[in-house]
């Protein structure tokens, strides 16, 4: 049975891809005509088109929802001849997976079709709650979705919830998205960036002062505690907090009442509480830098947030969302990027994760100017030469494990050195993989970027056992 069922025009083209296809364990039909194609997905149980244009005297795009509706809801990746980054745009908009430009590259598009049957096989799962408000949360991964599952589970009760993660990996913003789908949301969110707070007047700004508490105290100040009544305080970089604070703090989680700075009265505040920190507070507990009955009380409930470099998939929606984003706000149209671009980015290890990303397709918009793709050249140097380092740094030592070709009756034909160094390249690689993923098949897919059924083929092919 076929998954895959190609559209286009071009028979030879279709064929040569089948039998792309077809190497890489994947089985396709084909069809010339739209109309044709249409009604053999009535009849299939396709998960993918690869829909190519030339397919009939219609516009391809024009059929987009069309192929969605079939029984089979398939994902669809568009394949043009056109460079018109509109129509690209269209494409997704349309609800296609994703856009190939053609001559189409048979290494990127196996890929992406494999990552597309492993998204249509998971995509019952994948479905963030319906109702949730997403704040501006992008993507769509199964790793970004367990994390909007954890948002709707701490929107609907008031515990307290520990958001970890890197620095920029968007621990705010999942806060925010936690607030606004609460019960809490037409109250305030109230943010405390502990590491911002001057140590002399911690308590001051946490819990506020009477007039002429301190030299400088001119006015009362109701202090942010106060200020988040009835709303949320997030306690931001929490592992910054100093250890006199951390006690008071400890004392106001459990009865919600303090006293503000020179006042004789206690007051109350009934906030809901969030911190984050990219910190390892556990460590910090036990290097006596933190309060371990804080640390218990904070984490009710654990988010951790993943570096971008572990969400690859949602990269490219992440970068759609913010070059349209960077574009509107330059009153631009709208710009289209290359397949090198993407693949750049994916390279690229991401040390300030999202915020980063943000910051480099904002100036890449900007260096583009009036071109209407960005290119790698548009990167910043920063990116591209940490890119080049990492690739040269992955090539095998060839020279050290093949020998100098300098037989004359022995030199073997370019088909037969690649087919078996290939074949010797992919043992080696899988055989490491395997090593450093302690033959976990989800982690070892995370690391390769391979889909599960092609990382079981390729072990299967080259003899790599799971446990070597
Ligand atoms: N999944 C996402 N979708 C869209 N934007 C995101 C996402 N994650 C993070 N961002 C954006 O990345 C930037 C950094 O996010 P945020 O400030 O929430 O990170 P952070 O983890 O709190 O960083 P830090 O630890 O440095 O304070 C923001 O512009 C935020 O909107």
């Amino acid at each position: 049975m076929s998954d895959i069922l190609i559209i286009d025009g071009d028979a030879a083209f279709c064929q040569s891809l089948m039998a792309e296809l077809a190497r890489h364990n994947l089985h396709a039909a084909h069809s010339t005509t739209l109309s044709k194609g249409l009604a053999m997905l009535h009849v299939g149980e396709f998960s993918l088109v690869l829909l190519g244009d030339e397919a009939g005297s219609k516009n391809s795009l024009e059929f987009l929802s069309t192929l969605r509706e079939v029984p089979s809801r398939p994902e669809i990746i568009v394949m043009s001849k056109s460079r018109d980054p509109d129509a690209a745009e269209a494409a997704i908009r349309g609800g296609a997976w994703n856009f190939m430009p053609k001559p189409v590259n048979t290494q990127r598009l196996m890929v992406l079709a494999e990552r597309a049957l492993e998204y249509h096989r998971e995509r019952p799962a994948k479905c963030a709650p319906v109702s949730l408000r997403r704040e501006g949360i992008v993507g769509n991964s199964r790793l970004l979705n367990s994390c909007l599952d954890i948002v709707a589970q701490a929107a609907s009760t008031d515990v307290n919830v520990l958001i970890t993660g890197e620095t920029g990996t968007g621990k705010e913003l999942f806060a925010r998205a936690i607030h606004a789908n609460s019960s809490r949301s037409g109250k305030p969110f109230v943010v405390v960036d502990c590491a911002a707070l001057p140590d002399t007047l911690v308590e001051s700004m946490l819990f506020g002062h009477e007039r002429g508490a301190f030299t400088s105290a001119e006015n009362r100040s109701i202090g942010l505690v106060k200020q988040a009544d009835g709303g949320t305080l997030f306690l931001d970089e929490v592992g910054e907090l100093p250890l006199s604070t951390q006690k008071v703090f400890l004392r106001v989680l459990e009865g919600r009442s303090f006293r503000p700075v020179g006042g004789a009265k206690e007051i109350t505040s009934n906030f809901r509480l969030l911190a984050a920190t990219n910190r390892d507070l556990e460590a910090m507990v036990q290097a006596d830098t933190f309060r371990r009955d804080l640390f218990y009380r904070l984490r009710g409930i654990r988010l951790e947030l993943s570096p971008l470099r572990d969400l690859l998939d949602d990269l490219n929606d992440l970068i759609c969302h913010f070059v349209r984003r960077a574009c509107k706000q330059l009153n631009i149209d709208n710009k289209g990027f290359s397949p090198d671009f993407l693949d750049t980015l994916l390279q690229y290890e991401w040390p300030g994760n999202i915020r980063e990303l943000v910051n480099a397709l904002d100036q890449a918009v900007v260096r583009a100017g009036t071109e209407p793709i960005l290119y790698p050249q548009h990167l910043s140097r920063n990116i591209r030469a940490n890119v080049a380092r990492l690739l040269v740094a992955e090539l095998p030592e060839l020279e050290n494990r093949t020998p100098p070709l300098t037989d004359g009756e022995a030199f073997p034909s370019l088909r037969e050195y690649r087919e078996k160094h290939m074949a010797e390249l992919e043992t080696w690689y899988l055989k490491n993989l395997m090593l450093v993923s302690k033959g976990e098949i989800t982690n070892a897919c995370r690391l390769s970027g391979l889909s599960r059924p092609r990382l079981y083929a390729l072990l299967k092919q080259r003899g790599v056992e799971r446990g070597s």
